[in-house]
């Protein structure tokens, strides 16, 4: 029999079947990473060689160092407004970016499969992909969050804030005058009372309590961690998932599923009650009660689950991100004399005059322009979202910035490194500058507010976002009048495990915190010295 070349390639043997496999399996890779370097729609945007080549991996490998936000900022230095940052996603920093990408009524609508796993039983508001769908659903929950509302439940939040007075002269007095104290963990505990008092119909009672009664941190940084890493691996989520709640622990996450269905079983009963008697002025108007009363796009009113889904979704979305803004507020403010200096005047000044009284309403703290300046110049450069908050391009493409980019893409832009952009903020775009926010003219001001991406915007605008202002506008200044704060300098006898790290990721022991940046921008052991202010 004559033997022609196809002969050769013939496997005579398990060696040569093993060899074929491999060979096909890296002929397979060789022609993919070709296409994804050569063929894909991004190719030639710059990024890290793993992105261009459609291995991926380059967000995970942030995600899991949490050390996303400068990272990504270097890469930008060095490429510019578009960076690859997977095979089929872009990084864009551009001005022109945020209503291309974000604005009401544009072309660019949904979200990228990134936030799928966000969902906590069902999907909530934020991990709601589709732009039609969500409509449907930020309809039925946006009227527990107007500032009408909010406004009247302040009483709830000041009784939050004085729980932590207390807590906060209790220790000041046990330590003679001045305590060491985490901070860091009794803000978060703050954000996380007011989030019970409007959502879960009480306090969860941590300020009090002093402690974690539930386990709840971990839990919402199992949360929150899962859920990122995992949208940046779709296929790894459950190895992910396992990985991550062995090594953070998430005792948590029953113990707030079972608060969620209490505060929703007590306010049913309530109601009932109250319904019975005829007495329903008596049921809280809160946030809570917005949600039992929410209705379906079919007029069906929301289910039992729906109102669990959304209360749990308030809590993770908002006693993270709050407290690390508090956090963040504190620190611009009490790190430079000179402004510290000026907020305290204008405190002083508006006790003075009349303008506020204690305890302090969102309403009167809103006049303290200075101190509002301040909490945009957080917002600004500590973003409590560093990520990119990324969007599908719609079919046929979309011109982004001046660039097209076809259907199926997943571009977004990323708070922290937009922010610090000289294209979006001037020269000193770095620097913690409240007098910007003061100096600007109308127009100029515009330019400024509709850069700042802190929020999300448009039809994804942070839903909370009242809440938020309104806790930090009351809060803020209550807090500096009442007490002085400083930073607990690191020694080795002082409380701090890890070493100091700011938000743009630079390793200095005279900072204040040791900074994460991952989905959140979380500082970890935020110590301070609190003493009493004479007032
Ligand atoms: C300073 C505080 C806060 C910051 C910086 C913040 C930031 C954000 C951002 C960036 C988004 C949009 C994400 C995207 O486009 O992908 C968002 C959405 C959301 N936030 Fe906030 N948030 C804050 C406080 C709160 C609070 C207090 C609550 C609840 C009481 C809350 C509840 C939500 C919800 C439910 C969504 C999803 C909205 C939707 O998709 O319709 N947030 N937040």
């Amino acid at each position: 029999m004559t033997s022609s070349w196809l002969d050769l390639l013939r496997p005579s043997g398990p060696l040569d079947v093993a060899l074929l496999v491999v060979g096909s399996l890296a002929a397979s890779l060789l022609t993919y990473v070709a296409w994804s370097y050569f063929l894909h729609p991004l190719a030639g945007t710059p990024g890290p060689l793993r992105a261009q080549l459609g291995i991926g991996g380059w967000a995970t490998w942030r995600a899991a160092k949490r050390d996303f936000g400068w990272q990504l900022a270097a890469l930008h230095d060095k490429y510019g407004s578009f960076v690859r940052i997977g095979r089929n996603e872009v990084s864009v920093v551009a001005p022109a970016a945020v209503s291309d990408l974000y604005k009401y009524g544009g072309q660019v609508k949904d979200k990228s499969r990134f936030y799928q796993f966000f969902k906590v039983t069902k999907p909530s508001l934020l991990a709601t992909l589709a732009h039609d769908d969500h409509t449907l659903a930020r309809r039925g929950v946006s009227p527990a969050f107007s500032m009408h509302l909010l406004v009247g439940l302040e009483e709830f939040v000041d009784a939050c804030f004085e729980d932590l007075c207390t807590r906060l002269e209790s220790q000041i007095s046990q330590s003679g005058g001045k305590a060491t104290i985490n901070l860091g963990d009794l803000l978060q505990f703050l954000a996380m009372d007011v989030v019970g008092e409007l959502a879960f119909g009480r306090s969860f009672g941590l300020v009090k309590a002093g402690y974690d009664t539930d386990a709840f941190l971990p839990m919402l940084d199992a949360y929150t961690a899962s859920s990122c890493l995992s949208g940046t691996q779709p296929w790894a989520r459950r190895v992910l998932h396992w990985w991550l709640t062995r090594r953070i622990g998430s005792s948590g996450n029953a113990a707030l599923g079972k608060k969620a269905s209490e505060a929703v079983a007590r306010r049913l009963d309530e109601l009932k009650q109250a319904e019975a008697t005829g007495d329903t002025d008596s049921i809280r108007r809160d946030i809570l009660s917005k949600l039992i009363a929410a209705k379906n796009p079919d007029g069906s009113p929301f289910t039992v689950d729906q109102v669990k889904v959304q209360a749990n979704s308030i809590l993770g979305a908002g006693s993270d991100t709050t407290s690390i803004t508090f956090r963040a507020l504190l620190a611009y403010i009490v790190r430079d004399e000179s402004v510290y200096r000026k907020v305290m005047d204008e405190i002083e000044q508006a006790l003075e005059e009349g303008i506020i009284s204690f305890p302090i309403s969102h309403g009167a703290g809103s006049k303290l322009a200075y101190l509002q300046a301040c909490l945009k110049e957080t917002l600004r450069l500590h973003p409590a979202v560093p990520w990119v908050l990324p969007r599908v391009v719609p079919k046929g493409g979309a011109v982004i910035a001046g660039r097209f980019l076809p259907g199926g893409v997943y571009a977004g832009m990323s708070p922290f490194v937009f922010h610090r952009r000289t294209e979006a903020y001037g020269a000193d775009a770095a620097v913690f500058r409240p007098e910007r926010w003061l100096e600007a003219s109308d127009e100029e001001k515009k330019v400024l507010e509709r850069n700042l991406l802190t929020f999300g915007a448009g039809n994804r605008v942070c839903v909370g976002k009242n809440v938020a202002l309104m806790e930090l506008t009351k809060l803020a200044p209550s807090l500096l009048y009442r007490f002085r704060v400083s930073f607990t300098p690191r020694t080795p006898t002082s409380p701090h495990q890890l070493p100091g790290r700011s938000v743009d990721g630079k390793v200095d022991d005279a900072e204040p915190w040791f900074c994460e940046s991952q989905w959140f921008a979380h500082q970890r052991e935020f110590f301070c010295d609190v003493e009493e202010r004479v007032v």
